[in-house]
């Protein structure tokens, strides 16, 4: 048995007991557990990520709803211990749910919620982010001024690619694909070429007036093609972000042989999730090919990298942050909340 985990309880005498695995941002998700007469617990243990047994622990005998994360593996265990103390409902404080198995809720007849929408701009706004860092070896660059190995000004010096004109292709034009490809067509008029088992007509159709009123000011239109298949898509774009839901036909998409087929200057952006790709193959590719550049918010076996990608310099690392803003990180666990409550 897991040792007990500390908590913080807010509204001791309420009538529900709704625990959240976490300390979550701001303090209207709480208002609103407490105006539905709920007893808020949050664990403050100093571990970033609790195990099965630490949840168990957390439950207890009575619980009628958890407010949890995506670092936990919410799989037949954790919903029959959630069962078995009264839970009705468990909310994963993001969109993403490959860590919840829906199955086995349902088996226990407790309602599963995301939180979707809220992280949809901020989290294409990073992978915008790591597009132009890449494109423009910013964190390259800061590291050699901070290294004090600038000496002057250099015809040569950190040259990286021009994004204007070029084609971005995005991988799951969803919510977060299709904000990301109009912030990159609407800043950077680059073409569109993206990859979706759905048609994204709205997208579609954004790009075509914005390639309208380009042209009727005495611009380049920019244009946007649905491709009939990912391979299209690597083959044909300069940029690529990947932006699909993490399942089985989308575990490592990007794999040696795929990667093989894209352009040898290409960007490839991950804001999804780290088993999109085969990040042992990518680090060969990175090795390969030094012009070849990545920026991951996501890693295969989060919180590690595998061996070799930390000293690569064609690629930027950062920790799984894309959702990271202040108004994001506050709705979300305001919809986290709102999901228990329903
Ligand atoms: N790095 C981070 O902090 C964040 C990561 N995410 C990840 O981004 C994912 C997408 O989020 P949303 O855009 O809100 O979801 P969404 O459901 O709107 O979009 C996902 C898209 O992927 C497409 N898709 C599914 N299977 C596919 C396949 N085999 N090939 C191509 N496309 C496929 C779907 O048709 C859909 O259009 C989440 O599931 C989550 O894993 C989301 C937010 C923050
Ligand atoms: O919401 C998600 O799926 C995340 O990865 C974090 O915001």
């Amino acid at each position: 048995m897991a040792k007990p985990v500390s908590i913080e309880v807010w509204n001791p005498n309420g009538k529900y007991r709704v625990v959240s695995t976490k300390p979550m941002p701001g303090t209207r998700w709480i208002n609103l557990l407490i105006e539905q007469d709920c007893r808020v617990e949050i664990c403050t243990q100093k571990k970033t990520i609790l195990s099965v047994e630490d949840i168990i622990a957390l439950i207890g005998d009575k619980c009628d709803g958890v407010i949890g994360q995506l670092t936990e593996d919410w799989g037949e265990t954790l919903f029959a211990a959630l069962s078995r103390a009264g839970g009705k409902a468990f909310s994963n404080m993001a969109v993403g749910y490959n860590n919840v198995d829906v199955n086995a809720a349902n088996k226990y007849g407790i309602a599963v919620g995301n939180t979707p929408g809220v992280l949809t701009e901020t989290t294409a706004e990073l992978a915008a982010s790591l597009s132009l860092a890449a494109a423009r070896r910013i964190v390259e660059a800061d590291e050699f001024m901070r290294a004090g190995l600038y000496d002057g000004w250099l015809p040569n010096l950190f040259v990286g690619n021009l994004l204007k004109g070029q084609t971005v292709g995005v991988i799951g034009a969803g919510r977060i694909g299709s904000a990301y490809a109009r912030m990159m067509v609407e800043g950077f008029k680059m073409n569109l070429i993206y990859y979706d088992l759905y048609q994204a007509t709205r997208l579609e159709k954004f790009v075509t007036a914005y390639g309208q009123f380009l042209k009727a000011n005495g611009e380049q239109p920019v244009t946007w093609k649905r491709a009939s298949s990912m391979d299209e898509v690597l083959r044909e774009a300069d940029v690529i972000s990947l932006h699909p839901v993490l399942d089985k036909t989308t575990y490592h998409l990007i794999n040696k042989e795929r990667l093989a087929t894209m352009k040898k200057e290409a960007i490839l952006v991950n804001c999804s999730r780290g088993p999109v790709i085969d990040e042992v193959a990518l680090v060969e590719h990175l090795k390969q090919n030094p012009m070849f550049r990545v920026g991951l918010d996501v890693f295969e076996d989060e919180p590690y990298m595998k061996p070799g990608l930390s000293e690569m310099k064609n690629a930027i690392v950062v920790p799984h942050i894309a959702s990271a803003s202040k108004w994001t990180r506050e709705g979300m666990a305001t919809l986290a909340a709102l999901n228990v409550l329903v």
